[in-house]
């Protein structure tokens, strides 16, 4: 379980990013965290797996307080939560497989570090998890030749044979086509049901988010405006939380007034 208590983050700069933030994600959960760009939704993501530092409040994850880990603590942490990029991040020179074989590399000792030396059962394991998002026949082929929704499937391959309890999803469909989006957001519902791992994405995609995460949470300058069902999600939530109803005047209507402004006085 990951859970939020009154949590905070504020930047070295001083901007609050995070605020008043309480949340209890159970394992096993699809949650989509949609929002406005500049929301939070990355903040909040990367605090559970402390890329960033929370600033105040308390966030525990498995029951283990995350603010206080350090050294070995976090790479415990990282070993049982997979993160998945926009970017992929993966070595482009390199064949399929060497990059899922990556995922162990914490796991094991210098010298094989040194000498990138796999065992039988890596491999096998890197395989499978290749198997599972389809894509067992590019094992060889070089991550370059590859389009983007394949590579963002050696990504999720990657991070299935680390065997993590969590997977962090930062826009990993923000690249692709409508098409291949959805097949890679399918790879993430299977993985979801058929090995009860619980999955957090960043997604601007609304339809994509109402149509595969099983709950919603709209983050508004900072702070969560919904949480709930992806079936309970009406036009005027949506239009709450991306700051386009009357009730809040959006950061885009005082541009579109000081543009306006600035025209005038030209007139
Ligand atoms: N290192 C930083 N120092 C100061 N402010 C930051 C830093 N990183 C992010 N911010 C600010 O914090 C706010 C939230 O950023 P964040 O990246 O979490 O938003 P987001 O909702 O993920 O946006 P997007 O959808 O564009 O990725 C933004 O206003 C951003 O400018």
């Amino acid at each position: 379980m990951i859970e939020f208590k009154e949590v905070e983050k504020r930047y070295p700069n001083g901007f609050l990013a995070l605020n008043h933030i309480n949340l209890q994600i159970e394992q096993g959960e699809f949650v989509a965290i949609i929002g406005l760009s500049g929301a939070g939704k990355s903040t909040l993501l990367r605090c559970i797996n402390k890329m960033h530092d929370i600033t105040e409040g308390t966030l525990r994850v498995n029951e283990v307080n995350v603010q206080h880990m350090k050294g070995k603590g976090i790479r415990n942490l990282r070993r049982n939560i997979g993160m998945i990029f926009q970017s992929f991040n993966l070595v482009t020179r390199v064949s399929v497989l060497k990059n899922v074989l990556v995922s162990f590399v914490p796991n094991m000792p210098v010298w094989r570090k040194v000498l990138g030396i796999f065992t039988q059962e890596e491999k096998r394991q890197a395989l499978m998890a290749l198997d599972q998002v389809g894509i067992l026949d590019k094992a060889y082929v070089r991550v370059d030749q590859l389009s983007g929704g394949q590579q963002q499937r050696v990504a999720l391959a990657r991070t299935l044979a680390q065997n993590p309890q969590i997977i962090l999803a930062d826009e990993p469909v923000a690249s692709l086509d409508p098409v291949t989006a959805k097949q890679v957001m399918d790879d993430f519902k299977r993985i979801n049901k058929q090995f009860n791992m619980t999955i957090i994405i960043n997604i601007h995609h609304v339809d994509l988010a109402l149509a595969y995460a099983t709950r919603v949470i709209g983050v508004r300058s900072g702070e969560i405006v919904f949480d709930g069902q992806a079936s309970e999600i009406t036009e005027e939530t949506l239009a709450f939380i991306y700051n386009t109803t009357n009730q809040g005047r959006g950061e885009t209507e005082h541009v579109m007034e000081d543009a306006i402004t600035e025209k005038n006085s030209f007139a």
